[in-house]
């Protein structure tokens, strides 16, 4: 039986409302009713510590997982790219929305010294996925730790002196964050981006078979998720964690069919790169393959399996372990690199 009125479990951030309310949204034209019930992580009260010191996976997951362990909420509605790949005991993901956008982006006042390859800059992020990344390209800029939620990295970013701060376009288009007359923003697709990020999932107990079987027939859309848990399939093949510069990104196009098909043909263009944290190395792999329609969701694990384990092979055998290694603390840089 399913209840009369689900909990939905969220962070309680402005963008983690946001997207409960989209997976209320969608309970409600099922003809579910709902509510929100805001639950408090570990990253939302320690907003200081920079994330990849925090040194456990989950901190934006974890107490949202224990609240559906001890009952207080039926769902809990997490950012993809902050659920760790291995699920807490008794939890699963039941469904991932369609993708929102995926790219990072830059925000920014002038541009000048961004056209200018010999400028000083300083930018603003606490990934250091987009730190390593940032600094693979402009190598003499200096990166500044930025932490918080979106709202109060944009005001930090307000009142500085930075020449720019690095966010997600998903994050930045969910708030409907108004730009000020001065400051532009600007796409960064040649940042790949985080394994699922842009993707909204959903999680319940395991043993809700009923709530989990109507979120994965109602609410999954299988194009993402078929590209999101390839994402995270290498992530876990690379034993890599939230606080490593592991980037990764699936998408699925419309591909001609052959000659003798009827079918709609896709293919599925898989991106991945591992960078130094200090962005002095990078290594890169593009992985295709096609398939029809009908196989995303017959062929999806198969797939997922295949695409993960050969990128992450092929990156592991060009030494992609030790680049990950070779410093440990953005701030502390292995001088023998
Ligand atoms: N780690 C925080 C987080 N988790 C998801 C998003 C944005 C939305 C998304 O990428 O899905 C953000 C903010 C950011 O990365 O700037």
């Amino acid at each position: 039986m399913m209840p009369e009125l689900l909990r939905i479990g969220t962070r309680n951030s402005e963008l983690a409302r946001w997207q409960a309310m989209q997976v209320q949204e969608l309970l409600a034209r099922q003809g579910l009713k709902s509510v929100l019930v805001p639950v408090e992580s570990l990253g939302d009260r320690d907003q200081h510590t920079p994330l990849y010191a925090m040194g456990v996976q989950g901190v934006f997951t974890r107490h949202l997982d224990q609240a559906l362990l001890a009952r207080d909420v039926d769902l809990a509605v997490h950012s993809l790219k902050d659920v760790p790949v291995q699920p807490a005991n008794g939890i699963c993901l039941a469904a991932v929305l369609p993708r929102g956008p995926v790219n990072d982006v830059l925000i920014c006042r002038e541009t000048a010294w961004l056209e200018d390859a010999r400028a000083q800059a300083t930018i603003a992020t606490g990934s250091i996925r987009r730190r390593a990344a940032w600094l693979h390209r402009y190598p003499h800029h200096r990166v500044m730790d930025l932490r918080g939620n979106i709202p109060t990295r944009l005001r930090k970013f307000r009142e500085s002196s930075w020449q720019g701060a690095l966010f997600a376009q998903a994050a930045l288009e969910r708030l409907a964050i108004s730009l000020q007359p001065d400051e532009k923003m600007i796409s960064l697709p040649w940042i790949i981006p985080a394994p699922g990020q842009g993707a909204i999932a959903v999680a319940v107990r395991e043993e809700d078979a009923e709530l989990r079987e109507f979120c994965a027939a109602r609410l999954n859309d299988p194009h993402t998720a078929l590209c999101v848990n390839m994402e995270r399939a290498f992530l876990q093949a690379m034993e890599g964690g939230c606080s490593t510069p592991i980037c990764a990104y699936a998408r699925i196009e419309a591909a001609l069919p052959a000659w003798e098909s009827t079918e709609e043909t896709f293919s599925v263009i898989f991106t991945a790169q591992v960078l130094s944290p200090d962005g002095s190395r990078k290594l890169d792999i593009e992985l295709k393959k096609n398939l029809q329609s009908r196989e995303i969701v017959s062929r999806a694990d198969g797939l997922i399996e295949e695409i993960a384990r050969e990128a992450a092979e092929n990156l592991l055998s060009r030494g992609a372990k030790n680049l990950l290694r070779s410093s440990h603390h953005p701030s502390n840089p292995n001088p023998n690199l």
